[in-house]
């Protein structure tokens, strides 16, 4: 690529950051930056989650100067790893030749930037990269950066992060207070937590294009799939029924698909693009963690938007996406592992298992109510029959009624508000 286009391209983007900063909201994924590691910090999820932004903020919250590059400007699509030695030239150029620090947006779209990357930090500079492909940037990670990165992986945001946003009060106990959290919980779950959306007026539109963006851009276009519409309506089906075991067989007899190994397939995109998530089943076995998966959408404003979005069997399953995503968001944090327990016997499921090397640290049951004896006791019992099963006595349970503990055959199960539980340490 010619060198004067390339340091026209750059020098804008330079002047974009410099005007960009107004009001963004912290990130809990900012304590996991290792800002004067030698590694590179690879920051991965779904698009337009903040990957970009937090990079920006984490740097520019240290004081540091660094040199900028967004790899997903149409205008350098026909950039290749030759370009690259171009495209440091012209960094220099427009940031200095002392500059430290270098961001690169969207990485995965250079075939081959691991060799740049290496080279990068062989010379000793911090190199922070942006990615939403797990597949593009993983495989290049494992293989040639070994050990010599800081994966963070960043979702949509939190509660509460939703809450700064919004700035939603969450110390005053008052009844308007506690009025305007509720509803910001009720929005939160229908809606989600894509930064940009949150002063949006038209909110479905928004979330309908970036979906039409991850599947026709992103996945068809780079993976050359020929039936986009086939792994669109695949994709729509999967998210519309979240929380569930997929059926690849199924999958394949029901769209048309000729083989359960393309539904795998097809699926596998939707993850890597992260615009789904797949939880496995808990066993000791890896065969069966392998075969055995259901599926959750990453941001719960994907989830089309049915008659009565806010009736009990919607906000329900809203409900327990929303857990899952939170405990994900959790879990990487303490390196923790999640999965969903499912007995083949007559014992009753457990929506998640969270595990640390293996060893079950946590049992979560979501439930939209537990008003009735009938369902209060089905939700418990399944925790207490779990609870013997895999040796865990730490055991909650998340519904929307009011936090207290219950003793249930002698074990104690913390049930928790799910707006109180979503805010974690951020306490009401
Ligand atoms: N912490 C934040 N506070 C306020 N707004 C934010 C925050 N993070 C992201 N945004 C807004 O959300 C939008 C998307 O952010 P950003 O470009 O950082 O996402 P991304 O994950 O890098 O996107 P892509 O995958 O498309 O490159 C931007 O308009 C940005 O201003």
């Amino acid at each position: 690529m010619d060198e004067k286009k390339l340091l026209q391209v750059l020098a804008e983007q330079k002047e974009e950051i410099t005007t960009r900063r107004d009001s963004w909201v912290p990130r809990s994924e900012e304590a996991l930056f290792e800002m004067d590691s030698s590694l590179a910090q690879v920051v991965i999820g779904v698009r337009r989650s903040g990957k970009s932004t937090i990079c920006h903020k984490v740097l520019q919250d240290h004081g540091i100067n660094y040199a900028y590059a967004n790899l997903d400007d149409d205008r350098l699509m026909s950039l290749s790893v030759e370009d690259l030695n171009t495209l440091l030239l012209c960094l220099y150029q427009l940031y200095g030749t002392d500059i430290q620090y270098i961001l690169l947006d969207e990485i995965q779209n250079v075939d081959g930037w691991h060799l740049f990357v290496n080279r990068l930090l062989r010379q000793g500079l911090h190199v922070f990269v942006t990615g939403s492909n797990a597949k593009l940037l993983s495989s290049e990670l494992v293989t040639h950066l070994t050990g010599r990165y800081n994966e963070i992986r960043l979702y949509p945001l939190s509660f509460a992060e939703y809450c700064a946003f919004h700035q939603v009060n969450l110390q005053d106990v008052t009844t308007k207070a506690e009025a305007a959290r509720k509803s910001a919980f009720l929005e939160y779950l229908q809606y989600g937590g894509f930064p940009e959306l949150q002063n949006i007026n038209n909110k479905r539109a928004y979330i309908q294009s970036l979906f039409n963006s991850i599947i026709l851009k992103d996945i068809a276009g780079r993976f050359k799939i020929r039936h986009a519409e086939v792994l669109r309506t695949i994709a729509n089906h999967i998210i519309n029924n979240s929380c569930q075991e997929v059926n690849y067989k199924s999958l394949a007899e029901n769209f048309g698909l000729n083989s359960t190994t393309t539904a795998i397939k097809y699926v596998d995109y939707l993850k890597q693009a992260f615009l789904i998530g797949l939880l496995s089943k808990h066993s000791f076995k890896s065969k069966v963690r392998l075969r055995n998966s259901k599926a959750y959408v990453i941001d719960t404003g994907f989830i089309a938007n049915r008659e009565n979005a806010l009736s009990q069997e919607n906000l329900g399953w809203r409900l327990e996406n929303m857990v899952y995503i939170e405990l994900l968001r959790r879990a990487a944090k303490e390196f923790d592992d999640v999965y969903y327990y499912k007995p083949s016997s007559q014992s009753k499921e457990v929506d998640f298992v969270v595990c640390r090397q293996d060893k079950a640290k946590e049992l979560v049951q979501v439930a939209y109510e537990i008003d009735s004896t009938k369902a209060f006791n089905r939700e418990t019992s399944a925790l207490v029959q779990a609870s013997d099963v895999l040796k865990c006595n730490e055991l909650t349970l998340v519904c929307f009624d009011e936090s207290r503990d219950e003793i249930v055959k002698g074990k104690t199960i913390h049930i928790k508000n799910a707006l109180e539980w979503s805010l974690g340490s951020e306490k009401v």
